[in-house]
This record gives structure tokens, C-alpha cells and sequence, in this order.
């Protein structure tokens, strides 16, 4: 259940609303006007569970919504907010999002939408990406606190050496490392050392862009500029405006758009799809790949002089693998914030399950130990998680060679992500989305290695 503030002065529609989200299990507050809003938001502060997200009518009785989310804003309210306007006018989006919404729905409201809008607004808020009420002085989150564990080893004090460094100027980044070992976690904490931590955090996984979406999603479009393009929309570099743009697997991305990002990072300007009217952007990009994009570059499949402007800057995250003493302090951060998650106490993991993670190769790094972890709370009903709770994978693969080394570790470890692609694909009849999800790695990531394992 979340806690809503909704101002809307229709009452019909307000009501509607009120009644759609009671039933989705939400508590919402109706405000009808800017004047009664800033009063129930003062009147709020401090209280124990503080508003989560903010659903904005944008023309209101005493003024409009994007002043005043501009307002509150400065103020230092975090809450994530949303527009819902009846005007289908790109302007009023675009300022909207620049003055801190995260979204914008047009009405009529379609319940899915609007869902989906929500539920993405309560991911920031329960992230704490957006915090509910920032004074100030608490309003940087430092790399090294709560959710982002910097590690002791020494390839991770050169890795957040090298953030720290890089944070503070403008300078493009490019963060490479394997799938999982935190490469959207590196770019957020370079964001939020920066001088740019006050504007958004706009994140966008290229893999999952449709050749033919991915120009509209990056740079927006105008209203019939392709079929179903059935209204204007503001791309992701707009919505970054002020902000840290992040691209991950930039490496996905088409020719053609490849060559409307150089542009954009050479001359700060956007062209919209099917608009002849430059946008101009002030945006920081950092890439993450988790291929060699050099490599790339000098075989064709990337463009040369885009890689050479993005690499002004370039980041290594480490496999989990080599970051040595770290993999016990990730698991007592795993373990604490599954606790947390499931409402469970474990206090420790057995020496017997250290021992395998100690040899186990984590090729799936931080995201696989994080699911492991997750499982092993849930289904140990003792202080003290147990082997049985491990995936039967996990043992097998360590059982094969006792303590493989080399080569023959990368062998095993293939063979292990093979025999476990096969089955969940098998358990969802192939359906390659589903078992994209399953396995949480991105669909173009699965088409590769089913390519690469030959998997019928
Ligand atoms: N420094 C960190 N401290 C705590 N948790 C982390 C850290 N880095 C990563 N994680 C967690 O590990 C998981 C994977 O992180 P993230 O998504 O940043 O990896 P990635 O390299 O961007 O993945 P992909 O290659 O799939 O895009 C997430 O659940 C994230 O919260």
C-alpha cells in the first residue's frame, strides 16, 4: 500500500481515481488546489509514512501544477510526482519533466498506464532514488552508505578512486564490465557525486530498444512521424535534460542512431523524430557495455568517432570473481536487505556455504549473488542458512571439478550457463522474453548466447 497525494479539482474524475486506487490497495489524499497541496505537504512533514508519490492535474483552480512542482522542488521535496494533462502539448510535458516530474499521462487516464506510470514512481521512491523529503544536508547519498557498498579490496578502492575522480567534471563515460557486477550502481554514484546530482538520473537498457523505436525513445517524436506514432512524445534526452543520461549495452544500439548520438554530444542539440525544430540538451552521458567495444569499433559494428567521444573516461567494474575480501561484506549487505525484504531473521550464512560461494565463479557477479542470497532467506526457517537452500546448480557446477582453475573454470562455468539456459527455456516453451526475465539478463544478451551455445 502507498501513500498518495492526488490534486485534481474535477471532482468526478478525482473520485474515479480515488476509487480505482483504494481497490489497488492505495491510500490517496485529494487535494483541489496548489494553495490546499503546499498546505497538506507542510502539514505532512515529519509524519512517520510520508507521501510516496504526487498525481498532478496540470491546470488547476490557483495556477498550474509544473509551477508548482517547480516550487516545491526548490524547497527540497523529493517526492516522485506525475502530470496528467487533458492538453497533448509536448511543451507542457517537457517543462514538466524538467522541473522534476518523472512522467506524464494524457487524459483520458487509461488504468494500465497509469498503473504502470505508478508503479514506476513508487520503484524510485522505495529505491530511495527519489528521496521522500531531502533537507539539504542529507540529500547526497554517498557511494560507501546504505545500498552502495564500495568494497575493501584493492581493485575496488581504484574503482571508486577513479569515480570520485571523474564524478565532479562533465567528462562522457564509458563503464565496462561483465553482466551484474554494477555497472547502473557505478553510474548512479558517479551522478550523485557530481554537480549535476540535483537533476534526474535518466537510465535506458539500449538492449531492450526495437531497432525501430530506439531513435523515438532517445530523442522523442512528433505526432504522426511513423505509424503509431499517435501523439508527440519527449525522448529520454529531453527528460535528462540538467541531468546523467546512462545507456547500457550501448553497444545494441543501430547505426543510424548512433550517429544522431554523436550529434547530440557534439553539438548538444536533438533533432525530434519527424521534426525539423533542433532541441537543445544539457545532458552528461555515461555508456556501460558489457562487451569490448574497441573491439567492436575496429571490426565496424560500432562507430568509430562515437566511441572516441564517449571514452573520455573510462571505468572497469570488476568481476566478482576478483574483488577478493569483498564477496563477504556483499553477502552481509545481501543478507541484511533480503532479511529486510522478506521479513526474515537469518543471522548467518553456514561456514559450509561460505565455503562454496568462496569457490564458486559468479558468473552472473553481484545480481546472481544478490538471487542467491534472496533464495537461501526464504527458504531457511533457522538463524542459520543452510547448504540444502542453494541451488542445485550451484553445487553440481563446484562438484564437477573439485576447484577448477584457469581455463578449465571458464569451461565449467560455460557449460553450467548452458544447462541452465536450456532448461528455462524449456520451462517457458521457448518463449525467449520469459526466459530472458528468468534468467534476468536482457533479451539481446539471450539471443547471443543461445547463438553461441548453439542452442536448438
Ligand atoms: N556497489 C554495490 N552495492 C550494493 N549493491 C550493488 C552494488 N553494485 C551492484 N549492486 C546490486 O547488484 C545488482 C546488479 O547491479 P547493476 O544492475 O548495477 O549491474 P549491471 O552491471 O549494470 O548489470 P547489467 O550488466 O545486467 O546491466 C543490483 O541488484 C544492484 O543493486
Amino acid at each position: 500500500m502507498a501513500k498518495l497525494l492526488l490534486l485534481e479539482d474535477d471532482s468526478t474524475f478525482s473520485k474515479l481515481l480515488f476509487s480505482f486506487l483504494g481497490k489497488h490497495g492505495h491510500q490517496v489524499k485529494v487535494c483541489t488546489t496548489i494553495q490546499q497541496a503546499k498546505e497538506e505537504l507542510a502539514n505532512s512533514k515529519g509524519d512517520e509514512s510520508p507521501y510516496e508519490v504526487l498525481m498532478l492535474d496540470y491546470r488547476l483552480p490557483d495556477g498550474n501544477s509544473v509551477d508548482f512542482l517547480k516550487g516545491i522542488r526548490k524547497e527540497g521535496v523529493r517526492i516522485p510526482a506525475f502530470i496528467m494533462t487533458s492538453f497533448q502539448d509536448v511543451r507542457t510535458a517537457v517543462n514538466a519533466m524538467r522541473n522534476g516530474a518523472l512522467d506524464y499521462i494524457t487524459k483520458p487516464v487509461n488504468p494500465e498506464e497509469l498503473l504502470m506510470v505508478l508503479g514506476e514512481a513508487l520503484k524510485k521512491s522505495q529505491a530511495g532514488e527519489v528521496p521522500a523529503v531531502v533537507s539539504p544536508a542529507k540529500g547526497k547519498s554517498k557511494p560507501g552508505t546504505q545500498d552502495n557498498i564500495e568494497g575493501r579490496s584493492a581493485i575496488s578502492r581504484e574503482l571508486y578512486e577513479y569515480v570520485r575522480l571523474v564524478a565532479p567534471t562533465d567528462m562522457s563515460v564509458i563503464i565496462q564490465g561483465e553482466s551484474g557486477t554494477g555497472k547502473e550502481h557505478v553510474a548512479k554514484s558517479i551522478h550523485k557525486l557530481s554537480k549535476r546530482s540535483n537533476g534526474p538520473f535518466v537510465a535506458i537498457d539500449c538492449g531492450s530498444l526495437s531497432k525501430e523505436l530506439a531513435a523515438s525513445e532517445l530523442f522523442g517524436h512528433k505526432k504522426g512521424a511513423f505509424t503509431g506514432a499517435l501523439q508527440d512524445k519527449v525522448g529520454q534526452f529531453e527528460a535528462a535534460h540538467g541531468g546523467t543520461l546512462f545507456l547500457d549495452e550501448i553497444g545494441n544500439l543501430g547505426y543510424d542512431v548512433q550517429v544522431k548520438l554523436l550529434r547530440a554530444l557534439q553539438e548538444r542539440i536533438i533533432v525530434p523524430v519527424g521534426s525539423t525544430q533542433p532541441v537543445k540538451v544539457d545532458v552528461r552521458l555515461i555508456a556501460a557495455t558489457n562487451e569490448d567495444l574497441m573491439a567492436n569499433a575496429a571490426k565496424g559494428d560500432f562507430r568509430d568517432d562515437l566511441y572516441h567521444r564517449l571514452n573520455e573516461f573510462k571505468i572497469e567494474v570488476p568481476a566478482l570473481r576478483n574483488r577478493g575480501e569483498d564477496l563477504q561484506i556483499f553477502v552481509q549487505h545481501f543478507v541484511d536487505k533480503a532479511n529486510a525484504e522478506l521479513d526474515r531473521n537469518v543471522q548467518r550464512l553456514s561456514k559450509e556455504v561460505m565455503e562454496v560461494f568462496g569457490r564458486y565463479d559468479w558468473p552472473g557477479n553481484l545480481r546472481e549473488l544478490n538471487n542467491v542470497i534472496k533464495r537461501l532467506i526464504l527458504l531457511s526457517k533457522d538463524e542459520e542458512a543452510s547448504l540444502s537452500a542453494l541451488p542445485s546448480e550451484m553445487i553440481a557446477a563446484l562438484e564437477e571439478a573439485p576447484k577448477p582453475t584457469g581455463s578449465n573454470l571458464k569451461a565449467i562455468q560455460e557449460s553450467h550457463e548452458k544447462e541452465m539456459i536450456e532448461r528455462v527455456l524449456q520451462e517457458v516453451r521457448y518463449n525467449k522474453s520469459k526466459a530472458a526475465k528468468l534468467l534476468n539478463i536482457d533479451r539481446k544478451t539471450l539471443y547471443y548466447k543461445i547463438e553461441k551455445y548453439q542452442i536448438e
